[in-house]
């Protein structure tokens, strides 16, 4: 079998489920220096799913594969440089490959060119501006609303991007700290890991990070919630029990408006329905640290349509989903 053809028959083993099959002959062909197999390798090295996690050789691999025109894998690296993820954080070197891409003609590339064209930035992809205002609708819990935080161009890129990433939600189980299937969550539910943070997102988790007077690297992945009738939230609280780098912050990010139900309930008596874009940032500590008890809310029930929702769990101290220290 020629190099490619090892490729073709590991990528669709792959496809299939069966990855104990597919992944001897990605092997193989990544060695022999196939470039869609260097690809699907190096996400396995630096997810750390399918292969032990190495960000050096998933690296080199990335590169190697967008040498030889895999503009996907050209577009992975710009998200790790965009977040510093096995390389130092570079905003810089990030877009060039992004326009890179753009230039061998990838759509995904040329889009992300647009919207963050669109956008305000600095060189590092932080916002340029001044901060939007913003709008207290509550002290107990506090509560502020962020009217358009994203544009609706920004909102279809997030919902679209999301597309892959949903499964079925889980919650921590405070016992065991294990991930489960819970019923206080039934909505579907996934979120933008480091090779998924594509600029946009970063963009965007940069303006999140700016209008909660937070640091970008404080925040939990984006997380994308799709709720379809009769899905919901029931009442809960985002603090997790016993964590010491706490979520004292949560935004929430109304990504479409098309449904009936689905307002954020706070138990205080708050409910919150957001048009596209529109944005609440709340806290769920006290000044002392302690858990808000006024801070307990919920998504309540879709009664028509899809609801989509962006949330950016935010802690108190720098925080890496696959705990790795910042660059
Ligand atoms: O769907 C909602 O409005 C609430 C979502 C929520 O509570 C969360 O994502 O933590
Ligand atoms: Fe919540």
């Amino acid at each position: 079998m020629s190099a490619r053809q090892t490729a073709e028959k590991g990528l669709e083993l792959w496809r299939s489920g069966r990855m104990a099959e597919a992944q001897p002959l990605i092997r193989r062909a990544a060695r022999e220096g196939e470039p869609r197999a260097q690809y699907q390798l190096a996400l396995w090295k630096i997810w750390g799913d399918g292969a032990e996690r190495d960000l050096a050789s998933g690296h080199k691999l990335l590169l190697a594969a967008a040498a030889k025109g895999v503009t996907a894998a050209r577009l992975t690296r710009a998200a790790l440089l965009a977040n510093g993820t096995g390389v130092a954080e570079d905003w810089g070197a990030a877009l060039a490959e992004v326009r890179s891409a753009a230039g061998q003609g990838d759509q995904m590339a040329q889009q992300q060119l647009a919207l963050l064209g669109a956008m305000n930035l600095d060189a590092e992809g932080r916002p340029a501006g001044d901060p939007p205002e913003g709008r207290r609708l509550s002290e107990s819990p506090v509560v502020d609303w962020a009217p358009n935080l994203l544009t609706p161009e920004e909102c279809a890129w997030l919902r679209a991007r999301a597309a892959h990433l949903l499964v079925p939600s889980r919650v921590i189980d405070p016992k065991t700290g294990q991930t489960i299937d819970h019923p206080v969550r039934t909505s579907d539910g996934g979120s933008f890991g480091p090779p998924d943070e594509d600029l946009v997102v970063r963009a965007i988790n940069h303006r999140l990070a700016r209008v909660t007077g937070t640091e970008t690297a404080w925040g939990e992945p984006l997380h994308m919630l799709r709720y379809r009738p009769g899905q919901e939230y029931r009442p809960h609280f985002d603090f997790l029990p016993g964590e010491a780098n706490q979520r004292s912050t949560t935004v929430l990010i109304y990504l479409n408006e098309d449904y009936e139900g689905g307002e954020t309930a706070f138990a205080s008596g708050l409910k919150i329905r957001g048009g596209l874009g529109d944005a609440i940032v709340f806290r769920n500590l006290l000044a002392d640290g302690r858990g808000d008890p006024m801070s307990k809310h919920a998504g309540l029930p879709v009664t028509a349509g899809e609801k989509w929702l962006a949330t950016r769990w935010i802690r108190q101290r720098p925080y890496h989903p696959w705990g790795l220290q910042p660059s």
